[in-house]
Order: structure tokens, then C-alpha cells, then sequence
């Protein structure tokens, strides 16, 4: 490999960039620990019902949890990552707990993963996933929605946005009101170099067709329905310097190229990790922001 080559398999193995442990390899132990016990404990303590189809495919199902709680909650909806061909929804329900606390329901949303599927077939069915939810929050009158995802799945609820037919068209997308998108990437042209492209099989033209940071986000500041939409787009310190640039990136364009209501939010001392294993403490920054900074 040359030297430029091997520098993008760097600056794109997140597990490189964590100061906490000594391996890559025990950085995703751990991770893969840790989340995987925050699961198992939200299904045995948070009332839910599991594996909710929203597709034809296996992975296509979805989780609710808090169904116990009023039917207007407020509705947080969790999209996973590992660059769309790793890990599952199943260990991926560690944000439950804290937000039932808070009062509000989470929705874990599963995917099929590459080579099984394109990802040109996951961006669709985490496009039928979202049409599910906002029809289920038009029914239930939810109070507010919000969608976060990490890494790949940060670049999943990207193409959300970036659809502007199923955000106009859809009962219950006026009910979404903030987006976070955790340790993203949004332009996936140098993924084509590393060693990531193997099961995802993209060339040059599928690569920029699915790269959010090259999309048209004008809907969004054109509707009076989406006036609401916050967009966060958070990063770790410790996250490699392409990553956070992706972020930083994608910030300047939805914020000065399409006017939408986006912020940045460098998060010290996290990494590509530790950002989202957060999620699964008592009191995290998403519970914060969506308790304290979207009123109704
Ligand atoms: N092989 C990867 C694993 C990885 O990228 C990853 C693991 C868990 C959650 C998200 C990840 N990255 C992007 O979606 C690494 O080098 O860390």
C-alpha cells in the first residue's frame, strides 16, 4: 500500500484514534461490551415490543421502548453505525433507559447490512424506516421527534434530510423537531480508497450519489413546516482529523449554503466511542438537549 493509502485506512479506523486504551482491538471490545449490557438491561427493565416490520427484508424491523408511557412522549429515534456492514439494533438499545427516565420513548431502527444488501438498499429502507415513525408519532400526537445516528448511521439520517419528497409529503414529519448526527461521514468519495469499500462495493458515481454533503437541503429551509429543525452535528476532540472535518464540513454547507438551523458541537475529551457509549448514562448531552433546548 502506499504512504497516501495508508493514511486514508487511518484517518477512517476510528478505533485508532481512542487515547483510552492501548489496542484498537480494546477499544471495540469494550465498546461492543458495554453496549451490549446497556441492551440487554433496557429490555429487561423498559416496557417495549421488539422487532416491529417496517420492511420485507429480515432487517428490516424496528424496537419501541416506554410504551407505557403517554401516548403524546416525546419520541427518540436511534440509528446505529459500523460503516453499514457491522453491528446490529439488538446491542444497540443502550440510549433506552435514560430517555425513558426523561419521560421519553425511544425507537431503535435495525438495517440489513453490506454485502447482503447496497447501500443504496439501506438508504431506502432507513427511508421507509422514518416514514414508519412519523406516521406512528402522527398517531400516537406525539409532543416532538428527534432522530440521532452515529458514524454510518449519522450518514444514514442524513439521507433523511436530504429527501425532501418524504419529508413534505409524510403525516408526521412537521413533528420533527431536532437532528443529531454523532461522529458522521458525509462525503464517502476517499472511502472508495480503504479497506471499508470491500462489502460496499462503491465507485466513483454511487460514491458521490450517496455523499449527504453533496445533496440539496433547500426544502428545508423553504417549508414553514421545518422551520423547527435543528440539526446538531457533534464530533469528538479525539475523533480523527478527517472525521471531524467531515463534520465541520458538512456544518458550513447545510448552515451557509441552505440557511438551515445547524450547529457544531466539538465534544472534549470524547471519542468516536465514548461519544455514544455516553448515551447509555443517567444524565447524557442528548437528554439535555432534547429535555431543556426544544420546548413545544
Ligand atoms: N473497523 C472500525 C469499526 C468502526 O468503524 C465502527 C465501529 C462501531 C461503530 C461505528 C464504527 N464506524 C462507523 O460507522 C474501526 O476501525 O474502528
Amino acid at each position: 500500500m502506499s504512504e497516501e493509502v495508508l493514511d486514508f485506512e487511518r484517518e477512517y479506523s476510528p478505533s485508532r484514534w481512542s487515547p483510552r486504551f492501548s489496542t484498537p482491538e480494546q477499544v471495540l471490545q469494550n465498546h461492543v461490551k458495554l453496549v451490549t449490557e446497556a441492551s440487554l438491561d433496557a429490555v429487561i427493565k423498559i416496557p417495549h415490543e421488539l422487532d416491529i416490520e417496517y420492511g420485507p427484508t429480515s432487517g428490516q424491523k424496528l424496537d419501541i421502548f416506554g410504551t407505557d408511557l403517554p401516548n403524546d412522549a416525546r419520541i427518540f429515534v436511534y440509528v446505529h453505525g459500523g460503516y453499514w456492514q457491522e453491528l446490529s439494533r439488538e446491542i444497540s438499545r443502550y440510549p433506552v433507559k435514560p430517555f425513558y427516565r426523561g419521560g421519553i420513548k425511544t425507537i431503535i431502527i435495525g438495517y440489513d447490512l453490506c454485502p447482503t444488501v447496497t447501500l443504496g438498499e439501506i438508504i431506502k429502507e432507513i427511508q421507509n424506516a422514518a416514514k414508519y415513525v412519523f406516521e406512528y408519532a402522527e398517531k400516537m400526537n406525539s409532543r416532538g421527534l428527534y432522530f440521532a445516528g452515529h458514524s454510518a448511521g449519522a450518514h444514514l439520517v442524513s439521507k433523511i434530510l436530504d429527501n425532501a419528497e418524504l419529508l413534505q409529503n409524510t403525516s408526521g414529519s412537521n413533528r420533527l423537531h431536532g437532528v443529531f448526527l454523532i461522529s458522521g461521514v458525509y462525503d464517502l468519495r476517499d472511502l472508495i480508497k480503504t479497506t471499508v469499500n470491500a462489502p460496499l462495493k462503491l465507485n466513483e458515481t454511487t460514491a458521490a450519489a450517496f455523499s449527504p454533503i453533496l445533496s440539496n437541503y433547500q426544502h428545508i429551509r423553504d417549508s414553514d413546516v421545518f422551520d423547527k429543525i435543528r440539526v446538531h452535528i457533534i464530533v469528538g476532540k479525539h475523533d480523527s482529523p478527517t472525521f471531524q472535518k467531515q463534520s465541520r464540513d458538512f456544518w458550513k454547507v447545510l448552515q451557509s449554503n441552505f440557511g438551515v438551523n445547524a450547529y457544531l458541537d466539538i465534544m472534549e475529551n470524547l471519542d468516536h466511542f465514548d461519544i455514544v457509549e455516553a448515551l447509555g448514562e443517567l444524565e447524557n448531552y442528548l437528554k439535555f438537549f432534547i429535555s431543556n433546548c426544544f420546548c413545544d
